[in-house]
């Protein structure tokens, strides 16, 4: 038996270290649930995962890294393994229903066999692809199969075929998002519906939908493909469906679809009659085994004015989320998106851009452009002082933060302390030296958007879990400790005005 003890501890390195790696705190959360050890083979230790999405896109390609969290807890001959149970018993029960409309019924990762076409002739006549939830489970139930074109179609036209998984830029921010999409594409209808994305402002939710549409229609070009955004829907439940009067055609054009993906789900809010008219589509698709995917800037639960049933409809299918890229994810995107559009820069500069273009990919990309252009003008590459002076013009207003780095961070957080910069750098764990280490961690991670392992790095620590502790240790003295706090925020307005001066 595995001790309570020490399972705890494996719990919480493990979600540490998720969180770390790039995921949100929901996902290390969820994911770290779903591998508690359930059994000991010899020196191996077994963790059971009955969610196949998560257990082949998530959890075994980071094996070697649970593995040496396994290791730390239980000793280096330790190695790890997961699989999906092979008894009934071994895993909790999951609920699958029938009859998804229910709200107590709906599952949230229904079993595949549902899934399984009865019979393909069957589907042929039916003019889109239908999945009795009566099929036999000896059939093959993740086959592509499953997923039948109508013989009567139209190619899809919104869909805008650059925006594929090929010209998608993966980093940990997005990875869960991008490998969520890929399985969904590989396999519409079968695992995660619907799959809903949420996410701040650029940074690649419309994308994924274009990549999750265009991936399909190349492997089904038949396929009955809707992609729009939720004022499309709002568009033709009103203006059509009531004003004119053709509320069954409205239905009918989206009772059709074989894949409805639904750009900005959040604009639906405080539209009492879409919502309703939303919800029985988005039934009628669900019970008929049609992949949805939905983009939100928001989680479910958060977005205000939408009415909660159509909430719990989100909830119950996967959800992913792509948060804003830490400073190393933007140097790769700068330097990526600027080689395609044939801009030359240096690493110099895509570090420059990276420190100021925080937010969101758009904005890289429309600085990109901007520096494109100079170049045309010019004649000439992009340089230091023709990049900062286009930064000044695109953040004119504080957000241009200086060209500021972890050193000038840590020469204000030595000043303050009074302290040398050796003893901020070394080793000594006196008190002092040792809350002025700390800050200037948590202020690279803050303001630059330093990356754990960077941040380790640029303090010569070898062990990035000191930066870890660092974090969590200044959140706990900011919440309780107003001494603490004031300091802080003095330290921070230092380094700001520094931004603001260079
Ligand atoms: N990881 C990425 N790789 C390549 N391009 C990206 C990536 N993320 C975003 N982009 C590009 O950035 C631009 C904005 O992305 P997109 O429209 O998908 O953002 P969004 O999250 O849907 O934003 P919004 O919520 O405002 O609709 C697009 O041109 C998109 O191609």
């Amino acid at each position: 038996m595995l001790e309570r003890e020490s399972n705890q501890i494996f719990s919480e390195k493990l979600r540490a270290r998720f969180i770390e790696l790039g995921l949100s705190k929901q996902t290390a959360a969820k994911i770290t649930k779903l591998i508690t050890p359930v059994k000991l083979e010899g020196y191996t230790l077994v963790s059971y995962c009955a969610e196949p999405f998560y257990r082949d896109h998530i959890i075994s390609p980071k094996k070697d890294e649970i593995e040496k969290i396994v290791q730390e807890c239980w000793g280096k001959e330790y190695t790890f393994k997961i699989e999906s149970p092979s008894h009934e018993e071994d895993v909790p029960k999951i609920k699958n229903s029938k009859n998804p409309s229910s709200d107590s019924q709906i599952t949230l990762f229904p079993e595949e066999t549902n899934y399984i076409p009865e019979k393909k002739k069957k589907l042929k006549n039916k003019g889109h692809f239908e999945i009795p939830a009566s099929s036999k489970a000896d059939e093959n139930p993740s086959s592509e199969e499953n997923f039948q074109p109508p013989v009567n179609t139209e190619k899809p036209r919104t869909l805008d075929a650059t925006q594929n998984f090929g010209t998608f830029i993966r980093c940990e921010s997005n990875l869960v998002a991008y490998s969520a999409c890929e399985a969904v594409a590989k396999n519409p209808g079968n695992l995660s519906n619907p799959l809903f994305i949420y996410g701040a402002t650029g940074l690649g939710k419309t994308h994924l939908l274009h990549s999750v549409g265009n991936e399909i229609i190349q492997k089904i070009p038949n396929a009955k493909i809707l992609y729009i955004t939720s004022e499309d829907f709002v568009n033709d439940v009103i203006h059509k469906g009531i004003r004119v009067g053709k509320m069954d055609e409205v239905r009918a054009k989206y009772s059709a679809c074989d894949v409805l993906l639904v750009d900005d789900i959040q604009f639906l809010e405080k539209k009492d009659a879409c919502q309703i008219e939303f919800f029985h589509t988005f039934n009628e698709l669900y019970q008929k085994r049609k992949q949805i995917v939905i983009t939100s800037d928001k989680f479910p639960k958060d977005i205000p004015n939408i009415e909660e049933r159509l909430k719990s409809r989100f909830l119950q299918g996967l959800l992913v989320d792509i948060e804003p890229p830490g400073f190393e994810d933007r140097v790769a995107i700068i330097e990526t998106k600027a080689n395609l559009i044939g801009l030359k820069i240096n690493q110099e500069i895509s570090f420059l851009i990276a420190t100021h273009a925080k937010t969101n990919v758009r904005e890289i990309q429309g600085l990109l452009k901007d520096l494109l252009m100079n170049q045309h003008m010019t004649g000439r590459s992009p340089t230091i002082d023709s990049v900062t002076t286009i930064l000044k013009r695109r953040f004119p207003t504080g957000n241009m933060e200086a060209s500021i780095d972890t050193t000038a961070i840590q020469k204000v957080v030595a000043n303050h302390f009074q302290i040398k910069m050796a003893d901020l750098m070394g080793p000594s764990r006196q008190q002092k030296f040792v809350v002025a280490r700390h800050i200037a961690m948590f202020l690279a991670k803050e303001m630059i958007g330093l990356q754990i392992v960077a941040i380790a790095n640029a303090f010569g620590k070898k062990d990035h879990t000191t930066v870890l502790h660092a974090m969590s240790k200044v959140k706990e003295l900011l919440d309780k400790d107003d001494d603490f706090r004031g300091s802080f925020i003095q330290i921070k307005r230092k380094i700001e005005q520094l931004m603001q001066s260079n």
